[in-house]
């Protein structure tokens, strides 16, 4: 067994965001690479009419999880569900679930977030800062923790251009801002947004900047862990190629452009794209649990999760790929045949979007009203180029990143371990 997966044995684990995209990966991969470890604890809040219980056995049906179903059958066993709602006092978990944790929690994923770059600041302060902060709160009641693992992003100081792995002086101090929204009004919060922001692009990259040094703050004597991730994209290898459950980032993008609705988009043809593929980064987060637990590193130590420095691909080449890949491997009921260009110039770009996204949509939607039908393109026009727009600041520039953690990381691991957990060596290829 690889030291890993052996130091995962007997432990309890807790996720928040499970049933998210990198939540769901990071859960199937421990069942499946770590099958002693004794149990997994998951935040999960009620949604939709579902309850916490029906939402995790609805979760574990997905596709993702067939392959540790066939391996370990009783997977299911492991999983503790336990209701919660992070922007609530106290996460809303229980008195009784929250003694429970107290008692047995070894290792903490924090990976629960808003990830919208639309959402109004307050409601992302409270999740990405004020949830992170009750939960370190509870992490420090617990009895037997090892380690405290922090999922940021690459993008929490892309304000800067030169990134290291370092926690960054925060754009204001947390506690502050977090007084002074509790009492403005919404549509004041909205006004000053802007403001406060400054030279980051959204209420996303602007509080997982602020939670970072939250995490550096309140962790009193915890061993601390931040993982800041890139792009996430489908999976590459495990548990099989290509896994995605959402439209996030450029995945919805890609999608678009497979269907022969995006046609034209703003980006960089030589901008570094820095994507990583969700397993990697999952077994790069495991590696770093098991090594801040084990090593017990002095310092709270921060993992740049990218690939830009290692292995460099441009959104000139996605434009190529994804076009190609579509036209191999067509999707079903497209609305045209796939043909999207990437264009730096505002004004090339607004030509094609008149031409090419909203004339044919008015076109359609005028036969779709002949035939008494309802007319829907424009609306998933407007959808898009509102994605569109909140997408091209990360596809019109580059970032560079260092990744010295992320080596030395990689060099701790055994022969056995590099080779369940690639992280490092599949960038390389
Ligand atoms: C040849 C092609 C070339 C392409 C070039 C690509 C360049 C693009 C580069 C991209 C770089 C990305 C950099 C990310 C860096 C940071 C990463 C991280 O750290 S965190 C993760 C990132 N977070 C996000 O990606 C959230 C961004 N999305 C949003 O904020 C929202 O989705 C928003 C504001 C864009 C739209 O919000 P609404 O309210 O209008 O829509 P909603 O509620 O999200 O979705 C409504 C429905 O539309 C689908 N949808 C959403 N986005 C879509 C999309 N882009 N394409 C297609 N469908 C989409 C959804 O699945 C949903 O479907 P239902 O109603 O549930 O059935
Ligand atoms: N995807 C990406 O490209 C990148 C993501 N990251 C980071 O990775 C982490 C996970 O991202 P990703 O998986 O993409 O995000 P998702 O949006 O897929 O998942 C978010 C998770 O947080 C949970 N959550 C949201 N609000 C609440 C709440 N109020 N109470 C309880 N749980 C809540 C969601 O639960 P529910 O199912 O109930 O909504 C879901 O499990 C985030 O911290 C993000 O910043 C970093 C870099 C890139």
């Amino acid at each position: 067994m690889s030291s890993i997966a052996a130091y995962y044995a007997g432990k309890n684990v807790l996720i928040t965001g499970a049933t998210g995209f990198m939540g769901k990966v990071l859960l199937e991969k421990l069942l499946r690479s770590c099958p002693e470890v004794k149990a997994i604890y998951i935040l999960v809040r009620p949604k939709a009419g579902q309850s916490t219980q029906e939402r995790t056995a609805d979760m574990i049906k997905c596709k993702l999880f067939d392959q540790v179903g066939e391996d370990c059958p009783d997977f299911e066993e492991k999983i503790i569900p336990v209701s919660a709602e992070l922007t609530q006092p106290h996460l809303a978990i229980s008195p009784d679930d929250a003694k429970r944790l107290l008692s047995c929690i070894n290792i903490v994923f924090h990976c629960a977030a808003t990830v919208r770059f639309d959402e109004p600041l307050k409601y992302a302060l409270q999740l990405n800062v004020m949830a992170t902060q009750q939960l370190l709160v509870l992490a420090r009641q617990m009895q037997y923790l090892e380690a405290f693992i922090h999922i940021s992003t690459a993008y929490a100081n892309c304000n800067r251009r030169y990134i290291e792995e370092i926690i960054y002086p925060p754009p204001v101090e947390p506690k502050k801002l977090i007084d002074s929204v509790e009492w403005m009004d919404e549509s004041i919060i909205q006004e000053i947004t802007p403001k406060l922001i400054g030279d980051r692009p959204n209420t996303y990259t602007y509080t997982k900047a602020l939670a970072e040094y939250v995490v550096q703050q309140e962790s009193s004597n915890m061993n601390i862990g931040i993982i800041r991730p890139s792009i996430v994209g489908a999976s590459w290898q495990e548990p099989f190629p290509g896994w995605i459950d959402n439209f996030n980032g450029p995945s919805g993008l890609f999608i678009a452009a497979g269907k022969g609705i995006l046609r034209t988009m703003r980006a960089t043809n030589d901008a570094v794209a820095d994507l990583i593929p969700v397993d990697v980064v999952v077994n790069l987060t495991l590696a770093a649990g098991w090594y801040t637990a084990v090593h017990r590193p002095k310092t709270t130590l921060v993992y740049n999760c990218t690939t830009g420095g290692i292995n460099p691909f441009h959104w000139g080449e996605i434009e190529y790929h994804v076009v190609s890949s579509f036209k191999r491997n067509p999707l079903e009921q497209a609305f045209r045949r796939p043909n999207a260009n990437i264009t730096s110039n505002y004004l090339i770009n607004q030509y094609w979007i008149t031409v090419s996204h909203k004339a044919p949509a008015l076109v359609y939607d005028f036969y779709l009203k002949l035939t008494g039908r309802k007319p829907r393109m424009m609306r998933i026009f407007n959808r898009l180029h509102k994605s569109m727009l909140l997408l091209e600041y990360f596809s019109s520039q580059s970032w560079e990143w260092t990744s010295d953690n992320v080596n030395m990381l990689m060099g701790q691991l055994s022969p056995e371990d590099r080779r369940v957990r690639t992280f490092h060596r599949a960038l390389l290829s």
